[in-house]
């Protein structure tokens, strides 16, 4: 099971603060907004805050509404979510109403927490993940032991900063309060450091009682051989693209888009586009753009099928296109079978002359719909 989708939720002071320096909570949302966040919770499989949130706000992260709870239940899911803290200390209460309140719990911790959190009696599922607390490590045992699709991730401000600093959080739903907090010292939305570049993708607004909701999602691919959430919501938009190719019964329907390092979309593409029978995606996407662009050097290609090393229609294979274009990153869902030419694969010919590519799996399933027909 690969990560999570990470959705990040807070609600945030029109002047940018989480919270005040007062002992209690501050009520960003109202009651719609409350109500709101209670049934995001209802659809994710897991609710994560960092410790310090724990500590300042004994939150006990339920879902409120017995009708959605029933609902859970009558789909075959726990009645809560997933409970999760993540601590570097293990210094946490074992008063703490977390541990004392909803279903299952999970504490993901570095081996000297682990300690720590032994000697304070803890009574939750306590995974160690090394001397270092690294969120790949995390998401990878969310998704792949503790089965997690969807994880919210309610704060606070170093876990969120964290997460989409390192590319790793999917969507960010943001809900406006009206109402300032005015302290420097109170705890800020996000902190100082370096956020992947450009601009998101606003998906939604909307209006919550008095506060706005505001969707968005990350644009900017990764760099090197990470894969970020990012990256897979291109891939995604690539392998949709593959089911407009018209039917044919002797070449891969594929898709292709091409990103700028800052986010940009610069094209798309997909086979048989524009009525050329034998136009492949990535060529299709490249001839849309003036060779001597210069945010082609930094950009990466996102194919639903990796990109031919070898094909007989055209002298040029889109490995080769994408080398002379000044490419040098590609993320793809499928490694391209000998179904038309063999030894087809681009990936050796891409990384050879120092391209780096990336395959997630998770997305090959989406990549071969669209030509389930030649495959046997
Ligand atoms: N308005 C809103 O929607 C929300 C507001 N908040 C507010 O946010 C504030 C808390 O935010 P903040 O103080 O930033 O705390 P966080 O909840 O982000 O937790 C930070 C702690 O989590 C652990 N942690 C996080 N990342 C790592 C890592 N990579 N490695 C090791 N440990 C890690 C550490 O625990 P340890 O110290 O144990 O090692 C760290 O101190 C509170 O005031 C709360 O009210 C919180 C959630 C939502
Ligand atoms: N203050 C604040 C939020 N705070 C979040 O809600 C958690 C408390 O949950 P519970 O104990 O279940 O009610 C708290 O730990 C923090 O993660 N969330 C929001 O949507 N809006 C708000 O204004």
């Amino acid at each position: 099971m690969p990560h999570p989708y990470v959705l990040l939720s807070a609600a945030v002071s029109l002047d940018g603060f989480l919270d005040d320096t007062g002992p209690d909570r501050l009520l960003l949302s109202g009651p719609a907004d409350f109500d709101r966040v209670d049934e995001v919770r209802a659809a994710s499989d897991a609710i994560l805050v960092g410790a310090g949130t724990l500590r300042t706000d004994n939150p006990r992260l339920l879902v409120n509404s017995a009708e959605r709870r029933a609902a859970r239940v009558a789909e075959g899911l726990p009645e809560y979510p997933l409970k999760v803290t993540v601590t570097a200390s293990g210094d946490l209460d074992p008063d703490a109403q977390f541990w004392h309140t909803g279903g299952e719990k999970a504490v993901y911790t570095t081996d000297k927490g682990a300690e720590r959190l032994r000697e304070l009696g803890i009574a939750a599922d306590v995974v160690a993940v090394g001397a270092e607390l690294e969120w790949r490590a995390v998401l990878d045992h969310l998704g792949r032991v503790k089965g997690v699709r969807r994880l919210m991730v309610e704060g606070g401000g170093r876990v969120h900063t964290q997460l989409l600093q390192q590319g790793l959080a999917d969507e960010l739903q943001l809900a406006v309060a009206p109402l300032f907090v005015g302290q420097a010292q109170a705890p800020r939305m996000f902190g100082s450091g370096g956020y992947p570049p450009g601009r998101m993708r606003l998906v939604e607004t909307r209006p919550v009682g008095d506060v706005v909701l505001m969707r968005y999602v990350p644009t900017a691919p990764g760099t090197g051989r990470l894969a970020t959430a990012a990256d897979r919501h291109w891939l995604a938009l690539a392998c949709e693209l593959a089911d407009r190719c018209p039917p044919s019964r002797t070449a891969f329907s594929v898709g292709a888009v091409i990103v700028a390092a800052d986010g940009t979309e610069l094209a798309r593409g997909h086979s048989r586009e524009g009525g050329d029978p034998v136009v492949h995606a990535e060529e299709a996407a490249l001839a849309k753009l003036d060779a001597e662009d210069p945010r082609l050097a930094g950009a990466t290609v996102y194919s639903s099928l990796e990109p031919c090393a070898r094909r007989t229609s055209r002298p040029r294979p889109c490995a080769r296109l994408i080398l002379d274009a000044g490419v040098r990153r590609v993320v793809t869902a499928w490694r391209e079978p000998d179904t038309f030419v063999a030894a087809a694969d681009g990936s050796g010919v891409l990384v050879a002359e120092g391209a780096d590519v990336v395959v997630l799996p998770e997305y090959e399933a989406r990549a071969t719909a669209p030509n389930r027909h030649l495959l046997g």
